[in-house]
């Protein structure tokens, strides 16, 4: 027989599913993604274009409160497209940070940070010391890092509930580059205001 915290565990995790990241496609352009998914012309378009730091972008539109709530964080490997695109050797470890950004309580944005070892050199170790602050301030303070065009994502949801839209982009700093995908929830795109 299971026992009562099992039960409770597994319907916190189910209540949950939908909040991880599903299989995505990268595209150059919004428009060579809308070709493919015209939602990406919709609600969407305005958080896939916004420029500047997202966390501000969101912050602007919590009419209470912004958090970042810290998923999972720590060396793994990044999947092969994000090696390819980081240009670092297949199944090299990374920094790999992965959080959930609420507006008003409620998560919003799942994001995922690919951050190679030699991001992590010098200056770049506070980026292992975040917790719940969010990468934005970091970046966008330090004038060191560049962000590079912004990619557009179509996700192929596996569980209702999951992103079906997201962004990314590299940040290119001292010889190295990290790479911020953003995943918007469909709480994001189903507020009545922008
Ligand atoms: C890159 C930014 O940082 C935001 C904060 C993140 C974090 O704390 O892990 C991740 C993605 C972001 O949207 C930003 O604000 O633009």
């Amino acid at each position: 027989m299971r026992s009562r915290d099992s039960d409770i565990k597994s319907q916190l995790s189910d209540i949950n599913s939908h909040l991880t990241i599903p299989p995505t496609s990268w595209y150059r352009s919004l428009t060579a993604a809308g070709l493919r998914n015209p939602a990406v012309h919709g609600r969407a378009r305005y958080w896939l274009q916004v420029e500047g730091s997202f966390t501000r972008a969101l912050q602007k539109h919590c009419t209470r409160s912004f958090h970042v709530e810290v998923r999972r964080e720590g060396f793994d490997s990044p999947n092969l497209e994000e090696s390819r695109r980081l240009a670092i050797p297949p199944r090299q470890h990374a920094w790999i940070r992965e959080v959930r950004l609420c507006g008003d309580g409620e998560p919003w944005v799942l994001a995922r940070t690919v951050i190679p070892l030699n991001c992590l050199e010098g200056e770049g170790r506070r980026l292992l010391h975040l917790g719940n602050r969010p990468l934005g301030a970091y970046l966008f303070t330090s004038p060191h890092w560049e962000r590079g065009p912004l990619e557009t994502g179509l996700c192929n949801p596996v569980i209702p509930g999951q992103p079906e839209l997201a962004r990314r982009s590299l940040f290119s700093g001292h010889n190295s580059s990290l790479l911020v995908g953003e995943y918007f929830l469909p709480a994001l795109l189903h507020r009545n205001t922008l």
